[in-house]
């Protein structure tokens, strides 16, 4: 695949106050896949998408096709195509899913069309409403719709500005099981045309989800590559068991569904 249209991180550093957050990462997102950054604690995942956003300084380069991103301002970096969710769903509690996607939508829209778009819920709105399945929520306040359905919402709203990235950070941290099928297979969807980039310490949900793994360490790529390949990693595992406890090495251990795993009792590796 060509590097047209895709994320392209080189050599990334970030530091606060001479601490080296993320020391020199390298790793590409291309559409079509579901592409994952995974580590322990305090490995610098969340720092590179911040990075990647403009929400903390970097050297290096990060890409997007052919514009660079850093030194970019945060506003231009989100009117270029990239959109990020963060730990906790930012939704607005007491307004309704339309009006929130609606407010997420005139970030994008000249005053010309938000005054036209006033006229009707457009089309924009309305694929977002269903690819995130909330079709049916559209009146009900953001605030009492269920934890998974306010992560999709949150989804919904990146969507409404049609962004070329999507980059999540813990996506689902706190669903059921069900929301985290349903939130695996609506970043397939997703990624069938865009960029996918996800932070996730579930690691069942990695190895169901993953097209391919990227593992950071202490600010440094310490494995990539699919699935099968990350996990039979002894560098990975040798990490995973010297720093993330038995739960996640289990998970992470666990052989992909279909095989007979290690454990059948992990279903949720957490990170910490
Ligand atoms: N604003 C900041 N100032 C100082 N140090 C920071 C700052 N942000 C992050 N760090 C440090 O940088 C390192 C990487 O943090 P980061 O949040 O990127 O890790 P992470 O892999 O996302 O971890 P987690 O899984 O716990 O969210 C940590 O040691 C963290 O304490």
């Amino acid at each position: 695949m060509t590097t047209t249209g895709s994320l392209v991180v080189t050599d990334l550093r970030v530091e606060f106050d001479g601490f080296v957050a993320v020391g020199g990462v390298s790793f590409d997102a291309h559409p079509g896949e579901v592409r994952f950054l995974i580590g322990p604690n305090g490995a610098g995942k969340t720092t590179c998408i911040d990075a990647i956003t403009g929400l903390s300084k970097g050297s290096g380069s990060v890409k997007l096709g052919d514009q660079e991103l850093l030194g970019t301002s945060v506003n231009k970096i989100v009117r270029l195509g990239v959109g990020r969710t963060f730990q906790t769903a930012s939704v607005f509690e007491q307004l309704s899913v339309l009006q929130n996607l609606d407010i997420a939508a005139g970030l994008h829209r000249s005053s010309l069309s938000l005054l036209r778009a006033r006229r009707g819920i457009e089309p924009a709105i309305e694929s977002a409403l269903e690819e995130t399945g909330l079709s049916t929520e559209r009146e009900t306040p953001a605030g009492i719709l269920s934890h998974g359905q306010k992560q999709w919402l949150e989804i919904g709203m990146m969507l409404v500005q049609e962004p070329r990235a999507l980059l999540l950070d813990e996506p689902v941290a706190g669903m059921s099981q069900d929301e985290r099928t349903a939130t695996g297979e609506l970043l397939q969807r997703i990624a069938q045309r865009r960029i996918v980039l996800v932070v996730e310490h579930d690691m069942d949900f990695m190895r169901r989800y993953a097209s391919r793994v990227t593992v950071l360490h202490q600010g440094k790529v310490l494995s990539e590559g699919a699935v099968a390949q990350v996990q039979a990693d002894p560098k990975v595992q040798e990490v995973y068991l010297g720093t993330a406890g038995a739960a996640t090495t289990a998970a992470m251990l666990a052989v992909p569904d279909g095989a007979t795993a290690t454990t059948d009792s992990i279903t949720q590796g957490e990170g910490a």
